[in-house]
């Protein structure tokens, strides 16, 4: 248990990063936390331990990010990582991993935004009630990878719920004629990436069945957005061991 008292001493990784940045500001501004590490590409990881940080926050890329992750569990180091790219095989590793090290703690989110969370959430109860579903994930044109991870997760929550529902595939008898104008298929999901700029990231969820549709949508107007979850995350993970995905059960 870590003394309320004490700070929680805190490195973030890919901190010179538009989210990296964010996440030192907000660290710093935080009562309880200590920023103890700014860990930038190129920059030795050993330092966040020789700094003694006690949770390392990773908003990074996804060729790097499980490179971080398993150096951070085998030095003991608790981690809130925001970077996307986990697949169900790449939490599998983590999970190995922790399992050698029993105290250790790693959250990975797909998105840290309140309004994020309860869109994926509201989304998979209405999923059972559709025939159709389909998302538009929408960002900067500065982001390195597509679909979202936010997409992906969605998309996989609702698969999940039609499955249970016992809902077959979604009607679509459109032959693609140009590859990729229906958009990427996630567990059955079409799942299409917008790229412009102004946007920062965004989603809709759209859902249809006879004479009607939902549509459920949201925005991250400002990376300010992920931050209150970013800091509960840290706050938990140290007491926290084992994996967690997502953060909605700590929002509780
Ligand atoms: N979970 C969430 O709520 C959110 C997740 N993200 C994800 O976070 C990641 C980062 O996004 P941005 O900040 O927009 O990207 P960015 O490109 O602005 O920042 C990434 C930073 O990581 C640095 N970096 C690369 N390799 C590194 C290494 N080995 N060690 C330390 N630093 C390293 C880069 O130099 C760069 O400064 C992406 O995967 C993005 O999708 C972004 C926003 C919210
Ligand atoms: O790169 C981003 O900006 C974001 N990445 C995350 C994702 O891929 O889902 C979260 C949010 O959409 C912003």
């Amino acid at each position: 248990m870590t003394d309320a008292r004490e700070p929680i001493r805190v490195g973030v990784l890919g901190a010179r990063g538009r989210m990296g940045l964010e996440v030192c500001k907000a660290v710093d501004a935080a009562d309880d936390m200590e920023l103890v590490a700014m860990i930038g590409g190129g920059d030795w990881l050993f330092n966040a331990a020789d700094a003694g940080a006690q949770v390392l926050v990773d908003f990074t890329k996804p060729d790097v990010v499980m490179d971080n992750v398993h150096w951070a569990v085998d030095q003991g180091i608790n981690m809130v990582v925001g970077t996307t790219g986990f697949t169900e095989k790449r939490l599998e590793r983590v999970r190995g991993w922790l399992s050698h090290k029993p105290g250790v703690g790693v959250i990975v989110a797909p998105n840290f935004g309140i309004g994020a969370i309860l869109m994926m959430q509201f989304a998979a109860r209405a999923a059972r009630y559709f025939e159709s579903a389909e998302i538009i994930e929408l960002h900067h044109p500065r982001k390195l990878d597509a679909p979202s991870g936010t997409a992906g997760h969605t998309a996989r929550l609702i698969a999940a719920a039609r499955a249970e529902a016992g809902r077959g595939p979604v009607p679509d008898a459109t032959s693609e004629e140009l590859p990729g104008a229906r958009g990427a298929d996630i567990d059955g999901v079409r799942v299409h990436a917008v790229r412009s700029a102004g946007l920062i990231a965004h989603q809709e969820v759209l859902f249809g069945t006879q004479g009607e549709t939902l549509t459920i949508r949201h925005d991250s107007l400002d990376r300010s957005s992920f931050m209150p979850g970013v800091l509960l995350a840290v706050r938990a993970v140290v007491d926290r061991p084992g994996l967690t995905v997502g953060i909605d059960d700590l929002l509780d």
